[in-house]
């Protein structure tokens, strides 16, 4: 995997004719890049770094190895930080932002990878001394030659010592915080307790596999046209072995499209539950980007009609996107605490709400690290307020879906039971209504994970107002 500086034929910076400087790794720069973009102006790397792989032209297998440097360095940054901490006589927040991140770049390379130490401790300093200089050079060299002594991560671990949760967030490169609301969320449902805890941490390390929908096309043309698999539990799902799906034809086509298989379930949640009297009338309450909603259009009887709000107007314009083509739907921009519908307008509702993203951390390698505790409250207190508008928003009778792509339990079974402690709301039970997935039960309510079901993870419940 590991190449030499000077061995590389890519990134605008290595073309350069740079006499008394060392040729830059491209691998190893595009990384720093997204790095340092996401320290400091907090961009997003998995949007980012398809951008700037195709920007730079570089070679398949020099994309693949940006890919797991970034990646890896930003899942890993709280085991990172603690390895650095014990080497560096100052705090790390008062080290140049540039400098701390070539640290972890390197000590990435030397804790997980297998890249032999002096290549990643010359390239690592190849590259400080090219964007920050040469005296940061030295501190960066002195500082790698100490973490590569200390071995790779298991003997680091070691090193470190923690205990209980601390020992298993270093291992997994997950905060604290994470570990501790995975267990509560795992909670009584959990066969084999602190294995099954470390398994759901793990697979959040992994990569996901790119999952489609077919939305306008018949699932088998989709696999035929992609190469994939069909998915275990949505009728719609495909899963990609590799490949840009970007190329399928339905894709490109809009018949199909990029979307989880846990997030096929929500929408279905919805589509699926029996519901007595009239069933005319959908909305899709918080649609942005419109991925639900596009599934919801597809899969309704005819006669139904669909409506897609979100509160942000670009968010709301991407719903109008997904929508192309579709008969019957109308998209606005509303905040759904203050909806513009009249009360009981709706025979179904999906909220699926704004929330943490926990569920996604396999998507998204800098979330878990962004994110923190205090984040939840104030998302929990928005989640219970687009609830309560979401069931008075439905007639008497009516079914509201209540989805969020996070497991934390405060976003989750507290949001619900809440509402359903009402004497005006009933539980339906989810399972029942997906008997081919297992393992789905949370309780009343439904629970993907990405190690139970290769999705991410997707919390589902179902609630009908009863007068
Ligand atoms: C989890 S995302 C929805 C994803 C979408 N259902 C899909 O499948 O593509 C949550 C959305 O809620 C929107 N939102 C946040 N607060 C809102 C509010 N008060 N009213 C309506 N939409 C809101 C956000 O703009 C965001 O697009």
């Amino acid at each position: 995997m590991s190449r030499p500086s000077g061995a590389s034929r890519s990134g605008r910076r290595d073309r350069r004719p740079a006499p008394r400087r060392p040729v830059l790794d491209g691998a190893r720069l595009t990384a720093y890049d997204v790095l340092d973009a996401v320290t400091s102006r907090a961009a997003y790397a998995n949007l980012l770094l398809p951008q700037l792989l195709g920007e730079r032209d570089l070679e398949q297998r020099d994309a693949a190895f940006a890919t797991q440097l970034t990646y890896g360095t930003l899942r890993a940054r709280g085991t990172l930080d603690a390895v650095l901490t014990g080497l560096v006589d100052r705090p790390l927040a008062d080290l140049d932002p540039r400098v701390l991140d070539l640290l972890r770049l390197g000590t990435y390379q030397l804790l997980d990878l297998r890249v032999p130490a002096h290549a990643a401790v010359a390239t690592t300093v190849d590259l400080t001394r090219a964007i920050v200089g040469a005296g940061a050079s030295g501190l960066v060299n002195a500082v790698l030659r100490r973490v590569a002594a200390g071995g790779d991560r298991a003997r680091w671990l070691e090193t470190l010592d923690g205990e209980g949760d601390d020992r298993l967030a270093l291992a997994t490169d997950h905060p604290r915080w994470i570990v501790q609301a995975w267990r509560e969320a795992l909670g009584d449902e959990t066969p084999d307790g602190e294995a099954e805890l470390e398994a759901a941490l793990q697979a959040d390390d992994a990569a996901p596999e790119v999952h489609l929908v077919a939305r306008r096309v018949p699932r088998a043309e989709l696999v035929e046209q992609s190469g994939g698999r069909p998915g275990p539990w949505s009728p719609y799902a495909v899963r990609l072995g590799g490949g840009d799906p970007g190329l399928v034809p339905a894709v490109r086509s809009g018949a199909a499209a990029v979307q989880d298989e846990g997030s096929q379930l929500a929408a279905l949640l919805l589509a699926r539950a029996p519901l007595d009297g009239p069933d005319a009338a959908w909305l899709d309450m918080c649609a942005g980007p419109g991925g639900k909603s596009g599934l919801l259009a597809a899969v309704r009887p005819p006669g139904v009609r669909l409506t897609a709000a979100d509160r942000a107007p670009h968010r709301a314009e991407l719903v109008r996107r997904s929508l192309r083509g579709e008969e019957d739907v109308e998209v606005l921009v509303a905040d759904g605490r203050q909806p513009p519908w009249a009360p009981g307008s709706f025979d179904r509702v999906l909220l699926d709400a704004p929330c943490t993203g926990l569920g996604a951390l396999r998507r998204r390698p800098e979330v878990r690290w962004r994110r923190t505790g205090d984040d939840v409250p104030p998302l929990a207190e928005l989640q219970a307020a687009l609830l309560e508008r979401a069931l008075a928003s439905v007639r008497p009778g009516g079914l509201v879906a209540y989805v969020t792509c996070s497991p934390h339990t405060a976003e989750t079974v507290a949001v619900v039971d809440a509402a359903a402690a009402r004497d005006d709301v009933e539980v339906l039970p989810v399972a029942p209504l997906f008997p081919e997935v297992p393992d789905l039960s949370r309780g009343r309510y439904g629970q993907l994970w990405p190690h139970r079901h290769g999705t991410d993870a997707m919390f589902l419940a179902l609630l009908r107002r009863t007068r």
